[in-house]
């Protein structure tokens, strides 16, 4: 029997960081957010969708989706968000399961499956058990403005569109927290597959 682990965090959190480290181990983790990547790419049904609905002012020059552009709006605004959600979720989902069954069925011990919104779109009937990226707020903050070369309240608006990572700690089977260097999160992810596998 393949144990399935969610893995989820917030934005900016380290879940990436977590699942490269998992990948070295040459485990093999399904990404939600490469698959949101794929399934908006030019010719595919949801990028028609989100044109229909955003306009072609969201486009690059290379007919691609304007990625910061989209983000720039979505994050500021619920109602845009919820609509660009009911576009790409429901392909997300069921590419998903997919590739979940084929590596079960591939008899894989264990599989991870990497998704930010994990319970904020109730999606933990699709794992055995959930692994939480915790960081402190401030520190989120401040990975975020680094990383996406954000200003302070465009990283809050950002936070703020999704769970607080705070009360995702009780609802996780499992939680590494990601204050600390790398190496440290390194070994609380060693002791954590541990045990999760009992
Ligand atoms: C708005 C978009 C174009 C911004 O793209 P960008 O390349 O800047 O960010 P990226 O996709 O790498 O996402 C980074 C992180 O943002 C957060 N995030 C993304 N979308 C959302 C959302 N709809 N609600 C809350 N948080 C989100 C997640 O923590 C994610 O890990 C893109 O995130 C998107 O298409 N989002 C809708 C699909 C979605 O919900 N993806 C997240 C997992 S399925
Ligand atoms: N322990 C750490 N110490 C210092 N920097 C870190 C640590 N963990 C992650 N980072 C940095 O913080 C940023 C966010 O980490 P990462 O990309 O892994 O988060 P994420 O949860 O996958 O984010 P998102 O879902 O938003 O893409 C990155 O720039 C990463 O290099």
């Amino acid at each position: 029997m393949a144990l399935v682990i969610g893995l989820t965090g917030g934005i900016a959190s380290g879940k990436s960081t977590v699942s490269n480290m998992l990948k070295e181990m040459n485990i093999p983790v399904i990404d939600a957010d490469v698959i949101a990547r794929e399934v908006v790419e030019p010719g595919e049904k949801a990028y028609e969708q989100i044109v229909e609905a955003f306009g072609e002012e969201i486009l690059a020059v290379d007919k691609t989706l304007n990625r910061v552009k989209l983000g720039s709006i979505i994050f500021a605004d619920e109602q845009k968000r919820t609509i660009l959600n009911g576009i790409v979720h429901p392909a997300v989902r069921q590419s998903m399961l997919s590739q979940k069954e084929k590596l079960i069925e591939a008899n894989e011990p264990l599989v991870v499956l990497d998704i930010p919104l994990l319970f904020e779109s109730n999606l933990t009937h699709l794992v055995d058990k959930v692994l939480l990226v915790y960081v402190d707020e401030s520190v989120q903050l401040d990975r975020l403005m680094k990383r996406n070369d954000l200003s302070e309240q465009e990283a809050m608006n950002r936070i703020a569109s999704q769970m607080k990572l705070i009360e995702k700690v009780s609802l996780a089977d499992a939680v590494i927290n990601n204050n600390g260097s790398v190496e440290e999160t390194k070994q609380q992810l060693l002791s954590v597959l541990a045990f999760l596998d009992k």
